[in-house]
């Protein structure tokens, strides 16, 4: 029988590239798409040494035209398209005082352009290829609670939260399910440049930057990227059918709701 097929977008590091190790071990033939080659390409070759099944899409995912290239690129490549995961993004450190229209912009139109290019792309490729699928999205414990200094950033996964539901109930009739994961502190290069700059406006150490994100976890640890891909695994399975419009948090426990 052959491989569904899953893409994942910003798939060449930190959460993405978890979330693209742990679909191929669940046996899922996989598109990586990110914007540089020379890192899509390693995770690729990973992924193939290690007896599974990947191909790598250059794609920038605030551009719609590319997005739909992606999706029908790998279609052409790998023959169906099951799970698609928007999980690229970008996260700038804006104090209120430091939001400008160039920033607020360009995170505007990665994190939540991005999502929607996708789930329209994917829906309806879905569609023309006739049967159902699973469209995941990633947003934040910081789209669900808002976090200081992540003006920019939160507006843009607030957001995200609310295109999953609306996205949600257009779409189940075709059978078509649209879930959200929220992180919250995970040991990626995103989050070490978070915390850096939160700590160099502060005049503080790293350390504090840090400190800042992570003293209210109740679980008493920061996520790695496999606590998140544990998420998206669980939403990319059949496990998860009954489930859709929900934006599920995986932070160790900070936000409740
Ligand atoms: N690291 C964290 O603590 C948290 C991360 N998240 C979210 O999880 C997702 C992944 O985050 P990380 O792995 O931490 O980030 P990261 O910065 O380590 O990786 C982001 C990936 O997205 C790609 N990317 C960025 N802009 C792109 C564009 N325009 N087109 C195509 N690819 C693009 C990058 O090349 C990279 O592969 C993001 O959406 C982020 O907002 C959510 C909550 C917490
Ligand atoms: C980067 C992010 O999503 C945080 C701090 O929750």
């Amino acid at each position: 029988m052959s491989k569904k097929v899953a893409l994942v977008t910003g798939g060449s590091q930190g959460i993405g590239k978890a979330i693209v190790d742990t679909l191929s071990k669940d046996g899922f033939a996989v598109a990586v798409v990110a914007r540089k080659k020379a890192k899509i390409d390693k995770v690729v070759k990973d992924v193939n040494a290690n007896g599974g099944h990947a191909i790598g899409l250059i794609a920038d995912v605030s551009d719609r035209d590319q997005v739909f290239a992606a999706v029908k690129n790998t279609i052409k490549k790998l023959g169906d398209l099951n799970v698609m995961v928007s999980n690229a993004g970008v996260a700038p450190t804006t104090p209120i005082d430091q939001v400008r229209p160039h920033d607020l912009q360009m995170t505007m139109n990665i994190n939540l352009g991005g999502v929607i290019w996708g789930i329209q792309a994917a829906s309806q490729a879905f569609r023309k290829l006739g049967h159902p699928g699973k469209i995941i999205n990633a947003c934040s414990q910081a789209g669900q609670y808002g976090n200081p200094n992540l003006t920019d950033y939160g507006a843009s996964k607030f957001a995200i939260r609310g295109v999953t539901q609306t996205t949600a109930q257009e779409l189940a009739k075709f059978g078509i399910t649209v879930n959200a994961y929220c992180p919250g502190i995970v040991k990626t290069p995103m989050m070490k440049d978070i915390a850096v700059k939160v700590a160099k406006n502060a005049n503080k150490p790293v350390e504090w930057g840090w400190k800042q994100f992570s003293k209210n976890i109740a679980l008493g640890r920061l996520s790695t990227p496999q606590d998140v891909a544990n998420l998206v695994s669980f939403l990319a399975s059949q496990k998860s059918n009954y489930i859709t419009g929900q934006s599920i948090l995986v932070d160790g426990g900070m936000v409740f709701r």
